[in-house]
């Protein structure tokens, strides 16, 4: 049987079914140290599946460091120190290594984050494996699954961006690639978010993954897709395309936005409320797909 077969959280299982012990799914493994939860997360982006080799190496250094504090982040965490292990083919020139270490680094000083080595290896394709350790008070730990009812629904920033950007790129636009790539990690409201929230993730696959991911026995996040903050970009894309809007809001992921509950907003804009009906709405209707995932052939057709 191939990967494609089963999807990437089927995958995940499997991997899981042949450990004999599952581990809950979240955004940082935490550990407790006492007073405080440590928070461990590691991130991989390739040539082929998260950028080309002819983009802007700056700018995939800073979405590389992005996608890995935006972790720490989900979690109410600060970054403390970051790792990162290197696959390069021998033809790659040296400046694309030297441009990426600068975009790596403006995102770690940004938050004083050191960087304290890794791996490097000779390999068919760029690839970028990153580890970032963290730290958060043991109050302060926000988990997927920690939503309460009656809570509000939260989201940073904008959706579909990325997915706009990609599509975009898809049809020859190279500027595409640079919205893609355009995310930053939102630790300080991640900080700030943590004084009265219990419950975060960060969109990687897609505001319907938060959906299934977020939801324990129980009650789940009921999210009205007309207040959804949607970037301009997606509505010109969807149009000129003819891609649906809402696959470009909430299929299609790469924003790195937080989405959190809460009794009260503390950043970005409501989306809902946690509650027993479940999933995102538009006109009464449920929106259909799960967000984002690896191995599938979603984004072959689209
Ligand atoms: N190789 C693996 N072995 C075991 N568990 C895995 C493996 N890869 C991913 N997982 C688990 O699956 C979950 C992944 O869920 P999800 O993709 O939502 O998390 P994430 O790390 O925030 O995502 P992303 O990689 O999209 O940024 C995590 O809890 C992670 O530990
Ligand atoms: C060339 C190219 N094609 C597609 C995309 C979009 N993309 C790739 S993986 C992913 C989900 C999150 O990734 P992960 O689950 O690995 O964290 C998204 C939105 C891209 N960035 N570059
Ligand atoms: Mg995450």
């Amino acid at each position: 049987m191939n990967l494609s077969s089963l999807g990437e959280r089927e995958v995940i299982d499997r991997i899981w079914e042949i450990v004999g012990k599952k581990e809950n799914y979240d955004d940082c493994v935490y550990l407790d140290r006492g007073n405080y939860y440590q928070l461990i997360t590691t991130d991989f982006v390739g040539e082929g599946t998260h950028f080309m080799d002819n983009w802007n190496a700056r700018k995939i250094g800073r979405f590389f460091a992005t996608i890995n504090l935006s972790d720490i982040a989900a979690m109410g965490g600060e970054p403390e120190i970051f790792m990162a292990s290197m696959f390069f083919p021998k033809r790659m020139d040296l400046g694309f290594l030297e441009d990426f270490m600068k975009g790596m680094l403006e995102i770690l000083n940004d938050f004083n984050v050191p960087y304290k080595g890794g791996d490097l290896k000779e390999s068919r394709i760029i690839g970028f494996s990153g580890i970032a350790i963290g730290k958060v008070e043991k109050e302060r730990i926000m988990l997927r699954n920690a939503i309460n009812k009656g809570e509000g629904v939260y989201i940073t920033g904008e959706l579909g961006k990325q997915a706009a950007g990609y599509f975009l790129w898809k049809n020859g636009i190279e500027e595409g690639a640079d919205y893609i790539l355009d995310v930053y990690p939102r630790i300080r409201e991640g900080r700030e978010i943590s004084k009265i929230a219990r419950a975060c993730m960060d969109l990687s696959d897609g505001l319907a993954s938060a959906v299934v991911f977020m939801r324990n026995a129980n009650y789940g996040l009921d999210i009205d897709f007309n207040s959804l903050p949607i970037h301009k970009l997606a509505y010109e894309v969807s149009e000129d395309y003819d891609i649906p809007l809402e696959y470009l809001a909430t299929g299609f992921g790469g924003e790195y936005e937080l989405v959190y509950t809460s009794p009260k907003k503390i950043f970005g804009k409501e989306i809902g409320v946690v509650d027993e009906e479940i999933g995102i709405w538009k006109d009464g209707n449920k929106i259909k797909g799960e967000g984002y995932a690896h191995f599938s052939k979603a984004l072959d057709k689209a």
